[in-house]
Parts: C-alpha cells; sequence; structure tokens
C-alpha cells in the first residue's frame, strides 16, 4: 500500500461533523462529530427517542440534517444527487426493526428480490449467490419455507442474508436485538459479529440494549439530548463514572437524563381549561 491507500484507509468509513437537525421546534442533534471506522463494529446507543432511527437515516440520506457533514466513503452524503444517493444506498446493507419480509414471497425469493432488482445475474449464478448468504446465516435448509413460516429469529436472519445479498461496504442495524428470545438473541449477536469479520464489513449497530450491544461493539457510542455524552470502549463506558453515561448504562430512571418528554407543567396542565 502506498501512503495515499494507507490514509483511505485509515480513515473512518463515515465521518460526521457538527450534525445538527429539528424537527420542528425539537431539536434532535446539536452539533454532533461522531467517527464509524473501517472493519469494526460501532454502537450507537441512547434513551429511547434519542434520535437513533433518526441518525441512520440521515446516514442513509433520508434525511437532510439543517446543518453539519455527513460523509460516507468520502461522499457528502447531504448534498448527494438523487442518483448518486441511489447508487451509495446499494453500497448500504439495512436491517431495519420494521424491514419486514416480503410475506408472500419464500425465503430464497426475499433474499434474491435485492439482486434481481440491481443486477441481471443469470438464474444459475444468481441461485448460487442466494445459497451462499442463506448459507452464512445457517437457513439454506430453509430456503423454500414461507416468510410467514418463519420465526421472529428465523425472519431475522432472512433479513440479514437479504442485507448481504449485494455485498455491502457498511450494515446499518437499527435495533436487531428488539422481541428476540435469549437464545436467538445470542445467534443474531455471534451472527452480526461473524459476518462483519469474514465479510470485512463496516457494522454501525444502533440500540438501547446495551448487554448485547455492548457484547459485540468494538466501540460505542452513547447519544443523549441531542449530543454524545459519552464515547470508547465498551468495557470503558461501562465503568464510566460520568453522570448521563452512568445513568443511562445502569439503566437508572432518575438523573440527569429526563425520564419525561418535554411539556409544560404538570400542575398547569391539568387545571388548563379542556375547552
Ligand atoms: N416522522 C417524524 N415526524 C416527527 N417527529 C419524529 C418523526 N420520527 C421521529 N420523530 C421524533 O424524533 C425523535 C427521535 O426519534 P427516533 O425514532 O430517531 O428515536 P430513537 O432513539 O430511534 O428511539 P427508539 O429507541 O425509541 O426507537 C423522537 O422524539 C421522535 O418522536
Amino acid at each position: 500500500m502506498n501512503n495515499n491507500q494507507d490514509s483511505v484507509a485509515a480513515e473512518p468509513l463515515i465521518q460526521i461533523r457538527g450534525l445538527s437537525f429539528r424537527r420542528g421546534a425539537r431539536i434532535i442533534f446539536d452539533r454532533v462529530d461522531l467517527d464509524i471506522p473501517r472493519g469494526r463494529i460501532t454502537a450507537v446507543m441512547g434513551p429511547s427517542g434519542t434520535g437513533k432511527t433518526t441518525l441512520l437515516k440521515l446516514i442513509s440520506g433520508v434525511l437532510r440534517p439543517q446543518a453539519g457533514s455527513i460523509k460516507v466513503a468520502g461522499q457528502e452524503v447531504t448534498t448527494l444527487s438523487r442518483s448518486d444517493l441511489y447508487a451509495l444506498r446499494k453500497q448500504i446493507g439495512m436491517l431495519f426493526q420494521s424491514g419486514a419480509l416480503l410475506t408472500d414471497l419464500n425465503v430464497f425469493d426475499n433474499v434474491a428480490y435485492p439482486v434481481r432488482e440491481h443486477t441481471d445475474l443469470s438464474p444459475a449464478l444468481l441461485r448460487s449467490l442466494v445459497l451462499m448468504k442463506l448459507q452464512a446465516v445457517g437457513l439454506r435448509g430453509a430456503r423454500d419455507l414461507m416468510a410467514s413460516e418463519l420465526s421472529g429469529g428465523m425472519a431475522r436472519r432472512v433479513a440479514l442474508a437479504r442485507a448481504i445479498a449485494l455485498d455491502p461496504m457498511l450494515i446499518l442495524y437499527d435495533e436487531p436485538f428488539t422481541g428476540q428470545d435469549p437464545i436467538s438473541m445470542g445467534i443474531l449477536t455471534r451472527l452480526i459479529a461473524a459476518l462483519n469479520r469474514a465479510l470485512g464489513l463496516t457494522s454501525l449497530v444502533v440500540s438501547h440494549d446495551i448487554h448485547e450491544t455492548c457484547r459485540i461493539a468494538d466501540y460505542a457510542y452513547v447519544i443523549a439530548q441531542g449530543k454524545v455524552i459519552g464515547h470508547g470502549k465498551p468495557e470503558d463506558l461501562l465503568a464510566s463514572t460520568e453522570p448521563m453515561v452512568h445513568q443511562f448504562l445502569s439503566g437508572e430512571p432518575d438523573g440527569p437524563v429526563h425520564f419525561h418528554y418535554p411539556a409544560v407543567e404538570y400542575r398547569d396542565d391539568l387545571l388548563a381549561d379542556a375547552s
């Protein structure tokens, strides 16, 4: 590798600087900086409603911020044209909690779907590719099952096979552990880590599931109230005495981070004229 290639490899795959995003009067992000290194699993954790899903939408260009820069593989997402965004999104696999499978298709066709959409592979190559992806998640034998026949854990693994179908450089995981029993949670956790290693992926996991997320993340950010309140290796964060980080990671309901969504005074609300 020459020096130039070295510096590209050392550059984070995602570099966020001064990100500010509001919804109406509500500030979701206030001048946030984040680096997501290549080849690693990075977690972004934070209380519910903090903006974790919003962050993934900003990174994939679904939402545009009011200010700041979001670079993915050197491309400034905030100003990309529609066609460049489309090309970039082809290189990003997404495993969203709500990203349900197409229930009227079987497992094979669900994984084949993005490949058919974006490539013109011959049926034989398509078959090999889909079987490879299903093998990677341990579900090659389930190829003929209908999506509606799968357990929640299996469905998530099929969605994972679909997310890696086009060999993305990056996978965005939105709450991948939600609703899983401990066994499928363990399978999924190991799978995310193994795929990241084996395929040389970069993974970004957003979750409020501290325990599972800390098990697989190489590095983690904690966000709350529009800011990054802490970042570091999971073991260092877990040992942090910084009050907001500690409150979140130890699951304490009271502390510097408020449990209530901003509201007018309770008393004033109750006494307000109902008409
Ligand atoms: N389409 C929308 N219109 C207006 N406000 C929204 C919209 N989507 C999300 N929000 C608000 O933006 C804030 C951040 O939402 P987001 O879903 O990103 O949080 P989150 O951290 O992913 O939450 P959770 O962990 O509960 O999924 C919340 O206050 C939410 O109410």
